[in-house]
């Protein structure tokens, strides 16, 4: 089926997944039938969709024609003919019990036109077996939204063993069309590639401390601030579900064997129906106790070795079978599960070979199936290569892993590419932006910078405090990443071309210290900035007790940096600090036609003046020494003969910077 020709989409079960990916569809302008079995079920799931959609209203994130629209476009239904009667796709997300579902589609099949597509938003059963007992198993496949489907960004198209090549490439298209990053799993493995990266990484948590080699303190503290996971294990087990990642367990330990067979530390979880948050005890009590309350200091290299070999076996796992290349691994789990970095990745800069010794010696000491190292790790560390190739194999062009940086005519565009994290500014994004702003201006035909941040909630939530809180707050690293980041924007502001920073959604902490260190700052309405550090017993140490005041004024700067409150756009532009304020969706159209405007500026007259009110900030006599120095430069300058003509001829200087 032409993806173009999807309008209506049925969407079976009215749960928590099936109203969240109901309302995604519905906002894509698909009209929906959102299915359950009763009335009441159904009427649920579509409050829910009311609910949320005017959350989203209210945060401004869509207008309130959008959220009614939307609305008018779901319809719940009981009668399953009524829901998928003229389906051209049909989403199943009823519970996640093989003969439910089984159930399901031989009815589905009874009244759903020939040519619909089936996808099923299973986390974890065969796609094959389940499309056996539809009609059109080469019509079928999985499509696996993440909870809340709204909000989270990845959706795994899976291939079942008949699934034709024309049906994955349309529920991709479909998902890029309701705004999702689809990635394809080729192969009908269990857990697919999330799951088969996070429940053995629980697992392996509990086997830590079931076999009484760690706490869950230092798994945790590990896994959080040494591997710089969003979550320690168990938390994140807290979190989902023991039971979830249990279940998810048992099923992988029947497919695959007795590497993923589940630690008993598990079960006698389960079995005590200490779930998790849910039920206000798991691993942590969050009823009595103060919940996940992880140590930033106890973090082990013991430990941190053991869950990367660990997942460097998953990921060797997936690769070697097929069911994925390291790369869709890296980004499925950084947009799944929020990782700052994939395991594939992780796994690289550990370096393999110390991976499979510690799977080795483990394998060796223990006996358990989990720690035999998979023939593709083997392979790939005695060649001394990673899961990306070898370093000394790498092309010359720079590889940049939290940016986005291209050129487009005269304008170098740098996007802040962590939207899974917020954008947020941790060491490696420094580190990049201080090269991407060297290369771009070392490239000849940079004219102009455009800074904006991926995605659609923020330009940057700041420096990524997890990462900052790793190590313990070690007191001399801490002075080295406030110098680090007071250099790099410095960096930008006295590159020699004018930069625009486009804000869009949250511009806080370190991201507004990045965004004064551009010339011109604008930004959308909904877009809320501040210098929140003092909320955190911080204070805004990449530059912004320094540079801010010079564009507002000591005394704006300083109630922005002790109020610690969030500004909205507008409030900005009165102060100063946003040169223009655009609706959402005008932005990037206005960035770029603002960069483009400075690119076709006189280089050598925009590098001189940039110099000159940099050296005068502080030291106005300075400044003037500056000014008047480049005044005489200017004279003998291609540049000013093509303004000059120009201007007398009554058309558009084309200024080369000579
Ligand atoms: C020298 C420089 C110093 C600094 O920059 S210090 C940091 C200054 N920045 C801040 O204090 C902002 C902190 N963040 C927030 O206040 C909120 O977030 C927002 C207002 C930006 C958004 O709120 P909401 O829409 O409710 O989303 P959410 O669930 O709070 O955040 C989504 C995910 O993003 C992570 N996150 C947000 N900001 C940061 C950050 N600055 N460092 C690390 N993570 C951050 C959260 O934890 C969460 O993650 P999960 O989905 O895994 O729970």
């Amino acid at each position: 089926m032409d993806p173009d020709e999807i309008e209506r989409i049925a969407v079976l079960g009215a749960g928590n997944m099936g109203h969240g990916i109901a309302e995604v569809a519905a906002l894509a302008g698909y009209h929906v039938t959102m299915r359950d079995i009763n009335e009441e079920f159904v009427q649920n799931g579509y409050e829910q969709i009311e609910w949320s959609l005017d959350k989203l209203a209210e945060k401004d994130q869509i207008s309130r024609d959008e959220a009614d629209g939307a609305l008018d476009r779901v319809t719940p239904v009981v009668e399953l003919e009524a829901a998928v009667g003229d389906a051209d796709v049909v989403i199943e997300a009823v519970p996640e019990k093989m003969d439910i579902k089984k159930e399901v589609y031989r009815e589905v099949v009874e009244y759903a036109p020939p040519e619909a597509i089936f996808a099923t938003n299973t986390s974890s059963l065969s796609i094959t077996d389940l499309a056996e007992v539809s009609d059109r198993p080469e019509q079928f496949c999985g499509m696996h939204f993440f909870n809340p489907p709204v909000r989270m960004q990845l959706v795994e198209v899976i291939s079942g063993a008949d699934t034709a090549d024309d049906t994955l490439d349309t529920i991709e298209e479909l998902a890029e069309s309701m705004g999702k990053t689809p990635v394809r799993v080729r192969k009908d493995s269990p857990g697919f590639i999330v799951n088969r990266v996070l429940v053995p990484l629980m697992n392996e948590a509990a086997w830590l401390v079931e076999s009484g080699d760690a706490t869950i303190e230092a798994v945790d503290s590990t896994t959080k601030y040494g591997i710089g996971l969003p979550m320690g294990s168990f938390e994140l087990a807290d979190q989902v579900g023991i039971d979830v990642g249990y279940h998810v367990l048992e099923y992988m330990h029947q497919e695959l064997g007795d590497a993923y067979r589940p630690c008993p530390l598990l079960a006698e979880k389960v079995e005590a129906e200490e779930l998790g948050k849910k039920t206000g005890r798991g691993f942590y009590d969050y009823e009595d106790g103060d919940g996940a309350q992880i140590p930033t200091d106890a973090v082990s290299e013991g430990i941190q070795e053991r869950l990367l070999a660990l997942l460097a076996n998953e990921v060797a796992g997936l690769v070697g079978g097929d069911v994925a290349d390291p790369d869709a691994i890296d980004e499925a789990v950084k947009l799944g599960g929020g990782w700052p970095d994939g395991p594939a990745k992780m796994a690289d800069e550990y370096g393999l070979d110390a991976l499979v010794e510690t799977l080795d010696d483990l394998h060796e000491a223990t006996g358990e199936e989990r720690y035999e190292a998979e023939e593709t790790l083997r392979e790939l560390a005695d060649a001394g290569e990673g899961f990306y190739g070898s370093a000394e194999n790498g092309d010359d062009g720079t590889e940049y892993e939290s940016l986005n940086v291209a050129v487009d005519g005269h304008v170098g565009h740098i996007e802040l590419a962590r939207p899974h994290r917020m954008n947020t500014i941790s060491e490696e994004l420094l580190h990049e932006l201080d090269t991407a702003i060297d290369e771009l201006d070392a490239h000849g035909d940079v004219r102009a910078v455009l800074l904006t941040g991926e995605g659609d909630r923020a330009f940057s939530a700041g420096a990524d405090v997890q990462s900052m809180a790793a190590g313990g707050g070690d007191p001399l690293h801490a002075v080295e990443l406030s110098k680090l980041g007071q250099e790099t924007f410095g960096k930008l502001e006295s590159l020699d071309a004018p930069v625009v920073a486009a804000i869009d959604g949250y511009c806080l902490g370190g991201g507004m210290e990045l965004a004064t260190g551009a010339d011109l700052r604008i930004a959308s309405r909904r877009s809320e900035l501040g210098q929140p550090e003092h909320n955190l017993g911080l204070l805004p140490g990449w530059g912004g007790t320094q540079r801010l005041r010079h564009i507002v004024g000591e005394g704006r700067a300083k109630e922005i940096i002790f109020t610690a409150e969030r500004y909205d756009a507008e409030e900005l532009a009165e102060y100063g600090f946003i040169n223009e304020v655009t609706d959402g969706e005008e932005l990037l159209d206005r960035g770029w036609e603002l960069a483009r405007d400075l690119a076709a500026g006189p280089p050598i007259a925009q590098r001189y003046t940039k110099r000159a009110m940099l050296a005068g900030r502080d030291d106005t006599d300075a400044g003037l020494e500056v000014e008047s120095q480049a005044f005489g430069h200017l004279m003998n300058t291609d540049d000013l003969m093509e303004g000059v003509t120009a201007f007398m001829g009554d058309e558009e200087p084309e200024f080369e910077g000579k």
